[in-house]
């Protein structure tokens, strides 16, 4: 056979010239030469030993032939030692499937032409004389076609016309490369999780309007292939082009309406109906109601679900694989990606599922490319890759793929594949002692991994591409699309409305926080045992008269002997004791009324108190209340005189509050924001986290969900929940608790509420940056009490130590709690630095939050 170098510019413009070496003298001949007719490509692939340029050698087996398709290809102008068509042209009266497999291979000699063809060209016609492939009085030849890169030094180097030829090309290519010709192109790609390299140097190509089968045993990275297709994960090295743009090009609509994803997990929500969840993406598709009950007629039909007022929750593992496919066909998309669609569906089902795919792609305008474990019914489909440790042992029709491994079945042919490739593996580990995967055997291998061929533009033409993108086209792809964000939050409410229960814990749990806390925290405690010990026993005795005045809802007397007494509070029973000498009347009289008196009166007219100091707040509550016991006592007794024995300080009205504040009244503000934060922090961290593991946050980013449209709309949904919990709220502190508000409602309000959108996004900054729900919610709780004890809600500021305390007024909730007491307490409006502090620092976090958690986010997806 003799060679000739094929050049694959582009997608669109081949050049072929004899190879030099093997002809020396063919150029002059060549251009006399007529081509008789097209071969189509196929499938078998064989690694040539070229010594000159490595590169691989692809023969190609006819398929169909088109003689009326070249004539007058040939173009005089050109260089003589090549000619060149344009693929846009030249493939139209063919079947546009095979459009970019299609290479020419076999030559007629121009009977009319003075040809002489070289020895070794004539030797080899001579013994193909195939009547079935060409005239018969025609010359035949078959050559070998070789891929090798538009870069390749060779064409820089050696053929200076070649060159010339590919910039002129270059300047009437009219499309950009792979667009019209391949569906998905993957090249070099390469994806590690951590060390694990699960996609190694993988080449792949999805021809347009076709069904391309991706085989292989599990665990072998079909599924990390497909998610890097459609951009939910990024590839470590190559480059994947997916209708003719890399996904998630500016402008591209992939992720977005062309293509329907089919994931491997079921990516449904659960509170969703059939026909809620079909609307859902209509929604996200953009689909009119009228369009939308369409497909969802003809679906529910096709794949043979139930109706479509089931809720998915109830649907059997088939039924919710069926929905979750009825979901990728929804918008007719021109490629869909099917993870496993077929796995616990019957055979009749799966069958009805491969005839539709075969039918869809009849009309040449949709690709698809379909995993399955069931390697035999990927016989339907035109191209099968077989993929094995992270990439393509072979690729091809089916037919091509058994005929060339002597296999009756796929199966067989993939088993003589993992043979082969156990035993070059096991070769290629003893030269490479890591054990990683050498150069894929795909029919693109054997090239230098740097260069790019087949068309496909190398990164800094990606890059210039995407800076040639308009700018309007950039900043549609980077604003948010209302109706993407007005779809998320229609589905937000319906998940709701689902869970009414659910809905009302939320509405409720905050009231039933506040009220806790107003009601257990920061009140004088009550019904504290105390022993007296009373020596006195008239009863018109001054320390029975001072008793009485003693607040008895808190301070419980129980009179005992001065022994029992002490061996009671010893025993943990009272928290104090409170004596009385047998002459405290006759002793006190004396010390109100005479100037001078002895240690014993002070004494024996004192009355005597011993504590159990290790409740603090109980000890503190009883020596307040023997204070106000005996200031009501001398009032009641000596009436005017009574400022003899009290002390010379005198409390005036408070400029603020009230003389009776208690503690509860101080921890009130802080624990309404702390409240609000958390429950939206807890509403939230989980949100992301959950939709991720079923896959849901993934496939609705296919369907062309931005990462920021994910996080508005959530914001948004969210906002309405937590109004209603700070109406109620609120309506429970000021109305029910009769908390004080000097202030304006609405700064109590808005400082409320955007406390809670900084909870949301906290929350958001968790569920973007966290996988699972455990360490999600370790993160939630570990932040919740350093922060809640840091921010001065429970107990002042002013206590914390420095430094602590410098890190105690970064944090979000520190000012804000003060902001909300000046406001509450002190009647203080946005003039004083205290308040609009509170507000500047709540919107410096949420805005940083939000950024964080938009960031994180994209970078995930
Ligand atoms: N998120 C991840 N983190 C770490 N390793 C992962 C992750 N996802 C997949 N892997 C690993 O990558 C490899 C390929 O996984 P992948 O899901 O792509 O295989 P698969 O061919 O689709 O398998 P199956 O047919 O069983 O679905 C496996 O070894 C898997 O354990």
């Amino acid at each position: 056979m003799l060679p000739v170098w094929l050049q694959v510019h582009d997608a669109h413009h081949y050049y072929l010239l004899p190879r030099p070496h093997a002809a020396p003298d063919a150029p002059a001949e060549w251009h006399r030469l007529r081509i008789a007719h097209i071969e189509f490509i196929t499938h078998s692939q064989e690694r040539a030993s070229n010594k000159d340029t490595q590169e691989i050698v692809q023969i190609f087996h006819t398929r169909r032939r088109d003689k009326s398709s070249l004539s007058g290809e040939m173009r005089p102008g050109f260089p003589s030692e090549s000619f060149r068509w344009s693929s846009s042209t030249f493939f139209n009266t063919s079947d546009k499937r095979h459009r970019m497999q299609s290479i020419i291979y076999r030559y007629v000699r121009d009977p009319a032409g003075p040809a002489v063809l070289p020895a070794a060209m004539a030797a080899e016609a001579a013994g193909r004389n195939d009547a079935t492939r060409g005239p018969a009085n025609s010359t035949e030849m078959e050559v070998r076609v070789l891929f090798i890169p538009s870069t390749s030094p060779f064409f820089s180097t050696s053929c200076p016309m070649l060159k010339e030829a590919k910039m002129k090309a270059d300047l009437e290519a009219p499309l950009p490369a792979g667009q019209e010709d391949f569906a998905i192109r993957c090249r070099d790609v390469c994806r590690s999780y951590g060390k694990l390299k699960v996609l190694n140097n993988l080449n792949l190509a999805v021809p347009q309007g076709q069904i391309y089968g991706l085989l292989g045993p599990s665990g072998c990275g079909k599924t990390t292939l497909l998610k890097c297709i459609v951009g939910t994960l990024k590839i470590s090295r190559g480059h994947i082009t997916v209708l003719g743009k890399p996904p998630a090009f500016p402008g591209h609509d992939i992720p977005g309406k062309k293509v329907g994803y089919m994931p491997q997990e079921l990516a449904l929500y659960n509170e969703f109906t059939i026909s809620d969840t079909l609307t859902f993406f209509g929604r996200i598709h953009g689909l009119t109601s009228k369009e939308t009950q369409a497909r969802m007629n003809f679906l529910i039909d096709f794949l043979d679900l139930p109706q479509k007022t089931s809720l998915v929750r109830n649907l059997s593992g088939g039924q919710r694989r069926r929905v979750s496919l009825g979901a990728a066909l929804l918008q007719n998309p021109e490629l869909l990606i099917l993870d496993e669609p077929t796995v616990g569906v019957d055979p009749v089902l799966r069958s009805k599922i491969w005839h539709h795919l075969v039918e869809i792609v009849k009309t040449g305008k949709v690709s698809v490319i379909i995993t399955t474990h069931y390697i035999e019914e990927a016989r339907q489909a035109n191209v099968v890759g077989l993929m094995r440790h992270g990439r393509l042992l072979a690729e091809g029709p089916p037919d091509a793929v058994m005929k060339q491994h002597c296999a009756t079945t796929l199966e067989h042919a993939f088993l003589q594949l993992c043979e082969t490739s156990d035993q070059v593996g096991s070769k290629c580990d003893s030269r490479s002692p890591d054990g990683t995967l050498e150069k894929s055997q795909s029919f693109e291998s054997g090239k230098d991994e740097s260069q790019p061929i087949l068309g496909v533009r190398s990164p800094p033409a990606e890059e210039s591409l995407k800076c040639s993108v308009d700018w309007k086209v950039r900043a549609r792809h980077v604003l948010p699309k209302w109706r993407n964000i007005a779809a998320l939050m229609i589905k937000t409410l319906v998940r709701m409305k689902r869970m009414p229960g659910s809905l009302c814990f939320q509405f409720l749990l905050p009231v039933i926080q506040i009220s806790l806390i107003c009601l257990c925290v920061g009140g004088d405690p009550k019904g504290i045992q105390v022993a007296i010990v009373n020596n006195e026993t008239s009863p018109s005795a001054f320390s029975q008269s001072f008793l009485s005045f003693l607040d008895n809802s808190s301070v419980q007397q129980v009179n005992l002997s001065h022994k029992e007494a002490f061996e009671r509070i010893y025993n943990g029973e009272y928290w104090g004791v409170i004596g009385f000498g047998k002459n405290f009347t006759s002793y006190l009289t004396k010390r109100m009324l005479q100037r001078q008196v002895s240690q014993e009166i002070i004494d024996g007219g004192s009355i005597h108190v011993w504590l159990d100091q290790t409740n603090r707040q109980i000890a503190l509550m009883v020596q307040k209340k023997l204070h106000q016991a005996f200031q009501a006592f001398v009032d009641y007794k000596l009436g005017g005189m009574a400022y003899m024995v009290a002390l010379p300080i005198k409390f005036e009205e408070p400029i603020y509050g009230s003389q009776n504040t208690d503690f509860t009244t101080f921890v009130t503000p802080g624990a309404v924001l702390s409240i609000t934060f958390y429950l939206a922090v807890g509403l939230t961290a989980l949100s992301f986290v959950l939709e991720r593991k079923e896959g849901l946050l993934d496939r609705c980013w296919v369907a062309g969900v931005s990462s920021l449209e994910t996080m508005l709309a959530h914001l948004f949904s969210q906002l309405f929940v937590i109004s209603v919990q700070i109406i109620l709220l609120l309506l429970m502190i000021l109305l029910v608790l009769k908390n004080p508000n000097e202030g304006s409602l609405v700064l109590v309000v808005i400082l409320i509420v955007l406390q809670g959108v900084t909870g949301i996004s906290f929350g958001l900054v968790i569920s973007s940056a966290i996988d699972d729900e455990q360490s999600a919610n370790q993160a939630a709780l570990g932040i919740f009490y350093p922060n809640l004890i840091l921010s001065g809600i429970i107990w002042p500021v002013e206590c914390i130590p420095y430094p602590l305390r410098y890190l105690s007024l970064v944090l979000p909730q520190t000012y804000a709690s003060e902001a909300l007491r000046c406001i509450m307490y002190r009647g203080w409006g946005l003039s004083r630095m205290m308040v609009w502090r509170g507000f500047a620092v709540t919107l410096g976090w949420n805005t940083f939050f939000l950024i964080l958690a938009t960031v994180i986010l994209k970078l995930r997806t």
